[in-house]
């Protein structure tokens, strides 16, 4: 039984894609024997409706079920909750489709989950653990990185407590106070970014029938340069519908009208789908959430402190792996753990020394994407590049992993898809070379 006492802070992100790493890695360190002491801004998200502008559904894929897997929670997500995509489904601007498998040879996928049943799981499951204790609407206000002691007010009852830890892991999302406290420290390196884009909640509700009004098996995509639209399925058949659009863009639409006349001309086949009403709702019920990356290093202090998910690597979410890498973290931590037998100075060390450079990987790859999927839909290469990339993953399965699919169904170091990538667009463009080579020597040939 590992005397440790551990704690996490949750502390409320301001806004945006939140994900309860904190409580996954309290089930982790609760399994290896330690005392887990859990820290929540937020009251018990089981008693509290869905808050608006959150993400309410997330993309698992092969990293976060592997996180699941390892507190014996994987087949509960997956096969009680979690609804398969099997494909994207890309919405042209004429309302047509086109469906592209996400692996077509081993029927892959990435699973929709409900962002409030994830958190209520992970909360159900911690309460089989009598070493694990939870405290909800505690605000860190103070944090003592160097002897282990934090302050919280108790936002319920107003009264200050100070606690004392062995370790302190802030899981406390991209504005974490645990890291703002750990920047004092010297050699620590801090980047942040906001991108020019928000990103808005809408809902596509059950239709008559109270069934899907889209194919569920799908990740709906409607890409429109600046702006991009996506729908992932929900349990009770309606869609959570992510706008992506620059905030000045979302500024302009002022007014009912404007906003009907921006979507029907863009996305005009959603209309009928979120209902006219319900749209100008929910549009202007809200406002557009900012987007923000950060990246540093290293993640630790000593053997006192560790940050991980947001607080250690927020990525902007075009690669739909924020959750997925900070769960990650948690499978990491505990292979950690086991090889260096709970010794934290050297657990800490090694964390902060291998896992930023693929947190940097896959934090560049989310960004790439953005600009990428801006351009895109002016470029036809899009679908030649993804055929191109589907072929010769069909012809050469092992060797050729189109980047995406090492990114979602495996896990596969970030850094090393990133190196993946790079050597195929090598190769590719020796192909296409060779191929307009041949095509030139043909065309002079016939001519002769
Ligand atoms: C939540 C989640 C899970 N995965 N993805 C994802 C990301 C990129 C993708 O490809 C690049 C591409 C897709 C669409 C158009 C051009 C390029 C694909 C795909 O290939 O299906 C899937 C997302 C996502 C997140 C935000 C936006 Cl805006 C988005 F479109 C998708």
């Amino acid at each position: 039984e590992a005397e440790t006492e551990d704690f996490f802070t949750e502390q409320n992100v301001i806004d945006g894609f939140v994900f309860q790493v904190g409580s996954l890695e309290a089930l982790y360190l609760a399994q290896r024997g330690h005392r887990v002491s859990l820290y929540e801004y937020r009251e018990d998200i089981r008693k509290t409706p869905q808050v608006r502008g959150r993400s309410i559904n997330l993309a698992l894929s092969v990293r976060g079920r592997q996180a699941l897997k390892g507190v014996g929670l994987e087949d509960q997500m997956i096969h009680e909750h979690g609804i398969p995509m099997r494909a994207r489904m890309i919405h042209r601007l004429d309302g047509s489709t086109y469906s592209m498998p996400y692996d077509a040879r081993t029927n892959q996928c990435i699973y929709s989950v409900g962002r409030n049943y994830l958190n209520g799981l992970l909360l159900k499951e911690s309460e089989k653990y009598d070493n694990v204790q939870k405290f909800f609407n505690y605000k860190l206000i103070q944090t003592n990185l160097k002897n282990g002691s934090l302050t919280f007010t108790n936002t319920a009852t107003k009264e200050t407590v100070e606690v004392n830890a062995d370790l302190i892991i802030g899981a406390d999302g991209a504005f974490s106070a645990v890291r703002k406290e750990m920047m004092k420290q010297p050699l620590f390196n801090f980047s942040q970014e906001y991108i020019e884009h928000g990103y808005l909640e809408l809902c596509i509700p059950p239709g008559s029938d109270d069934g899907f009004q889209m194919p569920p098996n799908y990740l709906h995509i409607w890409p429109r340069g600046q702006f991009m639209m996506i729908a992932l399925p929900n349990q009770d058949c309606s869609w959570t519908v992510t706008l992506f659009m620059p905030f000045k863009n979302f500024k302009n639409i002022n007014s009912e009208e404007v906003l009907i006349d921006f979507f029907e001309k863009y996305f005009p086949d959603s209309i009928p789908l979120i209902g006219k009403k319900k749209l100008i709702e929910d549009f202007f019920a809200g406002s557009p959430s900012p987007l923000v990356t950060v990246k540093c290093r290293p993640y630790h202090v000593k053997d006192k402190a560790l940050i991980i998910g947001d607080a250690a690597h927020a990525v902007v979410p075009f690669y739909g792996q924020g959750m997925n890498a900070g769960f990650e973290d948690c499978t990491l931590l505990d292979e950690l753990f086991k090889k260096h037998n709970d010794h934290l100075a050297s657990i800490l060390e090694e964390f902060s020394t291998t896992r930023w450079r693929d947190t940097f990987a896959i934090s560049d790859l989310a960004m790439y994407n953005y600009i990428e999927m801006r351009d895109l839909v002016n470029r036809p290469s899009y679908k030649l590049r993804k055929a191109l990339d589907d072929f010769l993953f069909w012809l050469m399965p092992d060797t050729w992993v189109p980047l995406y699919n090492s990114v979602t169904f495996t896990s596969m170091p970030y850094s090393q898809c990133v190196k993946n990538r790079t050597w195929q667009n090598k190769v590719l463009a020796m192909v296409i070379l060779f191929v307009c080579l041949l095509v030139f020597l043909f065309l002079i040939y016939t001519r002769k």
